[in-house]
């Protein structure tokens, strides 16, 4: 668990983050999101005693970072993937971080082969690493001490596909065994297959504390296609029908139907059978995280975080 409250982080005149207070629940994927520059790297580097707080605190475990006493048994990172020594081996890299975390050496093996990285790549100097493979022993070396908590900014950077599903179904795996798993990422597509929970900042403040699902409801009217039968000029009919509704938005749809936002699917029925239109797909269509939170960035200067 990883608790936050009250942080507030100023550099000079500039506040990164305020008064932010959220917790960070086992069990669950929670995924960190805000535009460029919203300060999910500071409240990152200060949940790892990177960053001192300004003001407010980060409790991990019921501790502040700088109390664990072996912190990689309690909080996996990936904070910057380049934070390697590149003229060292992979397999020398995690060696020395067991090594002085008191982590079994056989461990290294473990978490290698979790982050599929071969023995051959292992042996390898991290300098010719590809950025999927630096991610990939960015989140061994995270896995190392078998932590209860796992933080990672960005993980799935530079991965391909099929990279991009194994991070998935680490990140939910590790989170059906009981553990914390917090990640940011700026690809909405991925966060709402891989997070359950979605902590929200602008600006530095908390905009939303919520499941990916109440987000996407929460911020997003009902749209629906709808499509009337093949008579002529049914579809005309249909759409001044739909445009008569107060605050209805209709667009053609890519199918051929309308696209309508606004009224319910109840509503548009009710409305077709009232004047004898005939319907032949009345689909409510569910709004993507990724259409959710550009409608956010677009609408809202909070959001924006212009002005700063
Ligand atoms: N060391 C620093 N000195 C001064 N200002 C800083 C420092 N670190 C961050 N900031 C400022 O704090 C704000 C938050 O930055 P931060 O990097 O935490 O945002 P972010 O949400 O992680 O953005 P990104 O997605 O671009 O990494 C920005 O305005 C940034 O310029």
């Amino acid at each position: 668990m990883i608790e936050v409250r009250e942080l507030t982080k100023r550099y000079g005149a500039r506040t990164a983050v305020e008064g932010l207070t959220f917790t960070v629940r086992p069990g669950r994927v929670t995924g960190f999101l805000g535009p460029n520059g919203a300060g999910k790297s500071t409240t990152m580097r200060m949940m790892l005693g990177l960053d001192t707080p300004t003001a407010g605190s980060v409790l991990i475990a019921g501790r502040t970072y700088r109390e664990l006493p072996t912190p990689l048994r309690d909080i996996g990172s990936l904070l910057d993937a380049k934070g390697v020594h590149g003229g060292r081996s992979a397999y020398a890299h995690l060696a020395g971080l067991a090594a002085s975390n008191g982590i079994p050496r056989r461990r290294v093996d473990e978490v290698l082969a979790m982050a599929g990285l071969d023995a051959a790549t292992a042996r390898r100097r991290t300098r010719g690493f590809s950025l999927g493979m630096g991610q990939r022993l960015g989140i061994a070396a995270a896995l190392l001490g078998d932590p209860r908590t796992l933080l990672l900014d960005e993980p799935v950077n530079g991965l391909d596909t099929e990279g991009i599903r194994w991070i998935r179904d680490l990140m939910k795996s590790l989170a059906a065994e009981g553990r914390t798993v917090f990640l940011s990422s700026h690809l909405m597509s991925e966060m709402e297959l891989t997070a359950d929970h979605l902590i929200v900042i602008g600006r530095g403040r908390l905009l939303a504390d919520t499941s990916v699902r109440e987000f996407i409801e929460a911020n997003s009217r009902a749209h629906t296609v709808v499509r009337a039968g093949e008579g002529a000029g049914e579809a005309e009919r249909l759409r001044a029908l739909l445009e008569g509704e107060p605050g209805a938005r209709v667009r053609l749809d890519s199918g051929g139907g309308w696209l309508v936002e606004g009224p319910a699917p109840a509503r548009i029925g009710e409305l077709a059978r009232a004047h004898g239109v005939a319907l032949r797909e009345l689909t409510p269509r569910r709004a993507s995280l990724e259409d959710v939170y550009t409608e956010m960035a677009r609408s809202s200067v909070e959001f924006g975080g212009v002005g700063r």
